[in-house]
C-alpha cells in the first residue's frame, strides 16, 4: 500500500472512531501518525538534488508574498495591477512550475510576489507540482489567498486544507513549548508556573512521544496547546505564515454579500478592474508583513528619504548595519537616532542592541 492510501487508511479511521475519553489516546496516536506519513511524503527525494534546485527562485527584494488562488479569481490581473511585472519580463522556468516573480514596490520596499499556480489541489498528496509548489509557498513571508467573491465560498476552505496538510499554518504563532532530546533519563515533562492543560494530558504527550520512538526528552510547555499543535512540535518543520484572504471581483455582489466578506478575520475585499481597495491592501499587507523603513544620514548631511532601508519589526541597529554594508557592523562605534525609537526630542546615542522604530533617522559612526 503506497502511503496515501495509508493516509486515507488512517484518515477514515479517524472518522469512525467515536470521540470519547476511552478512545480520545488512540485518535492521537492516530493523528501523531498520520502527520509522520504526510512528513514522509513531502520530503524532497534523495536523488533529486541540492534542495530547491530545480525550482526556488530567488530571494530578491525586501519580502516574500506568495499568491495562491485558483484559476480566474483575477491574479493575472491583479499582478499587472500593483507589480512592475514588464522589468521583470523573464519568466522564471523551473522543472515542472512557471513561476511568474512581480515586485510590488511600496512606501521604498521591494516585496516579490510570486504567483503560483493555480491549483495546489493534490499538493499534500505529494504530486510533484504541489509539491515544488509548497516549497515556494513556504518560503514566502506571507501568503495571500486570492479568492472570487461572486463564487461560493468552498475555495478557501480547500485552499486552508491543503496548505494545512503540507506544514503550513496560518495566522498562527508557533507553539510556546521546547524539546530537548537527550541520552537517557525517560520523559520528564514541565510545566510553566500556573499553567493548566485543558486540551492535552501528561499520558498523551507521553503515547505521541513514544509513536515516535522518542523516549528520552525534557518537555517545557509554556502555553496550553492542543494535541495537533504538540504534533507540530514534535515533527518541528511547520512554517508559520501570516495569511491575508483577499476576496476579489466585489463590483459584481450586493454591498451585503460584500460587508460580509470583509469583516471575516484577515480578509479584504477588492475589484483589480474598477480600483477598489487596492491601496488599502497594500497597506493592510504592509502591516502584516511586519515590516519598517528606516533612514540614513551622514555626517553634515540632511537624511536620505528618497532611499530607506527596510527591516522587520523589532529589527536593531545591528541589522540595519548589515543592511547597509556586510563588514558595517565590525567596524562600529556607535549610532545616533532621531526619531520615535529616541528617548530625547533630538537623537540619543545608542549601541548595536538598539531597536529601530518605523521611520527612525539612523547615523552610524565606525571606528
Ligand atoms: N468583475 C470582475 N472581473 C474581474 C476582476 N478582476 C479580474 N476579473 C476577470 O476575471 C477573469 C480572470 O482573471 P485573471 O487575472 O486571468 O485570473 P487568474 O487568477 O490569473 O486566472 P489563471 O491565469 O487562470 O490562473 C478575467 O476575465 C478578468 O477580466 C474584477 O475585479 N471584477
Amino acid at each position: 500500500m503506497g502511503v496515501v492510501e495509508k493516509i486515507k487508511e488512517l484518515e477514515d479511521e479517524v472518522a469512525r472512531t467515536q470521540k470519547n475519553k476511552a478512545t480520545e489516546y488512540h485518535l492521537g496516536q492516530l493523528r501523531a501518525k498520520i502527520a509522520k506519513l504526510r512528513h514522509e511524503l513531502l520530503e524532497p527525494q534523495k536523488k533529486s538534488g541540492k534542495p530547491g534546485e530545480g525550482f526556488d527562485v530567488m530571494k530578491s527584494g525586501d519580502a516574500r508574498v506568495a499568491l495562491i488562488g485558483f484559476p480566474s479569481v483575477g491574479k493575472s490581473s491583479f499582478l499587472s495591477k500593483v507589480t512592475d511585472t514588464k522589468s521583470e519580463a523573464a519568466a522564471y522556468e523551473f522543472t515542472t512550475l512557471t513561476c511568474q516573480p512581480g515586485v510590488l514596490e511600496y512606501e521604498g520596499a521591494k516585496i516579490q510576489i510570486l504567483d503560483l499556480p493555480g491549483i495546489i489541489e493534490g499538493a499534500s498528496e505529494g504530486k510533484g507540482r504541489g509539491r515544488q509548489v509548497v516549497a515556494v509557498a513556504k518560503t514566502a513571508d506571507m501568503i495571500i489567498i486570492m479568492l472570487d467573491a461572486t463564487k461560493p465560498d468552498t475555495h478557501r476552505a480547500l485552499l486552508e486544507k491543503e496548505l494545512e496538510a503540507v506544514g503550513i499554518r496560518l495566522n498562527k504563532t508557533k507553539p510556546d513549548v521546547v524539546l530537548r532530546k537527550k541520552n537517557t533519563g525517560g520523559i520528564v515533562i514541565t510545566k510553566a508556573m500556573g499553567l493548566t492543560l485543558t486540551k492535552i494530558d501528561e499520558k498523551m504527550i507521553r503515547s505521541i512521544l513514544q509513536g515516535y520512538k522518542m523516549h528520552n526528552v525534557d518537555v517545557m510547555l509554556r502555553e496550553d496547546i492542543s494535541v495537533d499543535e504538540f504534533i507540530d512540535v514534535v515533527l518541528g518543520n511547520r512554517n508559520y505564515v501570516p495569511c491575508l484572504y483577499v476576496y476579489n471581483k466585489i463590483d459584481s455582489i450586493s454591498m451585503e454579500q460584500m460587508d460580509k466578506l470583509a469583516r471575516q478575520p484577515n480578509s479584504v475585499v477588492i475589484s483589480v478592474e474598477r480600483d477598489l481597495n487596492i491601496d488599502y491592501l497594500k497597506d493592510v499587507m504592509w502591516d502584516k508583513l511586519g515590516i519598517n523603513r528606516v533612514y540614513t544620514k551622514k555626517r553634515g548631511e540632511r537624511p536620505d528619504l528618497s532611499d530607506p532601508l527596510v527591516v522587520r519589526k523589532g529589527a536593531t541597529i545591528e541589522h540595519v548595519c548589515h543592511q547597509v554594508h556586510r563588514a558595517l557592523a565590525d567596524k562600529f562605534k556607535y549610532a545616533l537616532v532621531y526619531g520615535k525609537s529616541s528617548k530625547f526630542p533630538t537623537s540619543q546615542k545608542v549601541g548595536l542592541n538598539h531597536v529601530v522604530a518605523a521611520d527612525d533617522v539612523v547615523s552610524i559612526f565606525t571606528k
